[in-house]
């Protein structure tokens, strides 16, 4: 496949799944998007459209076609396991938006599966490993440059929510990026984890506490606290901290122009992850292109799925029976060590 573009189909063509097929199609190398799936049809059929690919209903008779290599599914989270499945059954390499399913069991249904198979197939959409800044951060942590690591403060801010979104979602569907790109930079797995609720915003509904502050420990005693602000009424802000034993080290904010104007000096900021994250979209989704054509997955796997829902499984159960919750899951099998 090294010479031929990659054939992706993608279910899902709502707001990511539309960013992917735009960045696959008119910016990066070596695949092109030639079948979209999605339950919306007429909708669905527009997006096919536009970017010049066949439309199906079915996502899973698109999947099984021979004119599919791999696939993208940017479906809502409850669908990603269905999507997933037929991929690995098909035995194609599938990128999977994060979470790899909402619920753990779905997650560890995906790596049997894939076990199973005998071949590493699937890889889950934790972009925040690819941002420049992330990687600066655990250069730094892993090079023991400023000593032992000791403490983690985050915040990832949402300028609002639809009422869908509800109170596990903020950790399940959120915050599921820190607990997997913190487990990244730390390089170690989760010990505890604790929910607690500041006092709401008026601009949040019936079913969404909101902010909530989730609190990790790592197996070490690393102590990490993350705050999910999802109604500020203006920014997407994504915040992380390090306090090391010798220097504070602190994710670089994405520069943008100072503008002094009307008595006024400042910047602007991000109000979306698609542009706040645009550098390391690119970069996650050309790397697995990359490493698809080369028969490998190189990115975030099922099983970092997997540990990531435990993990976010037990902040859920913490939050709701308002304790501390130890952390255990399987041991990693041989077939994801590296
Ligand atoms: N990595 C990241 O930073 C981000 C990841 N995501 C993830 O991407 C996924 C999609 O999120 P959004 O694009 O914001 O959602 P969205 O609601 O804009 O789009 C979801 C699409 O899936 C379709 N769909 C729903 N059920 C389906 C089914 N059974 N079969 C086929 N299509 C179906 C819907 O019709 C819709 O077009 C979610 O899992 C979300 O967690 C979303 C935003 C950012
Ligand atoms: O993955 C995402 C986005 O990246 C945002 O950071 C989250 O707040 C959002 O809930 C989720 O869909």
């Amino acid at each position: 496949m090294a010479g031929k573009d990659l054939r992706i189909g993608v279910v899902g063509t709502g707001a990511i799944g539309r960013t992917h097929i735009e960045r696959i199609n008119n910016k990066l190398q070596g695949a092109k998007v030639v079948a979209c799936a999605d339950v919306n049809v007429d909708f669905g059929k527009s997006v096919a459209e536009k970017y010049d690919c066949k439309f199906y209903a079915d996502g899973e008779e698109m999947i099984a076609s021979d004119d599919i290599d791999a696939v993208i599914v940017t479906t809502i989270d409850p669908y990603h396991e269905q999507y997933v499945m037929a991929a690995i059954k098909a035995g194609k390499y599938v990128f999977c938006e994060k979470p790899l399913a909402p619920e753990a069991e779905a997650c560890k249904r995906i790596v049997e599966a894939e076990v199973a198979g005998g071949k590493q197939l699937v890889q889950v959409g934790f972009m925040r490993r690819y941002d420049t800044g992330y990687r600066q951060l655990k250069a730094a942590i892993e090079n023991r440059t400023y000593g032992e690591p000791l403490m983690l403060h985050c915040a990832h801010r949402n300028p609002a929510v639809d009422e869908s979104y509800d109170t596990p979602m903020a950790v399940e569907n959120s915050m599921i990026h820190e607990i997997d790109v913190l487990r990244w930079l730390l390089n170690e797995d989760y010990a505890t984890a604790e929910v607690v609720f500041a006092k709401n915003t008026r601009r949040t509904h019936a079913n969404l506490m909101d902010p909530q502050i989730m609190i990790l420990t790592t197996k070490s005693g690393v102590r990490i606290d993350v705050e999910a602000f999802v109604n500020t009424g203006h920014c997407y802000d994504i915040k992380c901290e390090v306090v090391c034993e010798d220097a504070i080290l602190n994710l670089p904010e994405p520069s943008n122009i100072e503008v002094c104007a009307n008595a006024t000096r400042g910047h602007a900021i991000h109000s979306d992850w698609s542009t706040r994250f645009v550098d390391a979209y690119n970069t996650e989704i050309q790397e697995w292109i990359d490493a698809t054509k080369e028969g490998r997955v190189d990115g975030p796997t099922a099983w970092d799925g997997y540990v990531g829902q435990v993990t976010a499984k037990a902040a859920s159960k913490a939050r709701d029976e308002k304790k501390v919750v130890e952390i255990t899951f399987d041991e990693m099998p041989e077939f994801y060590k590296k």
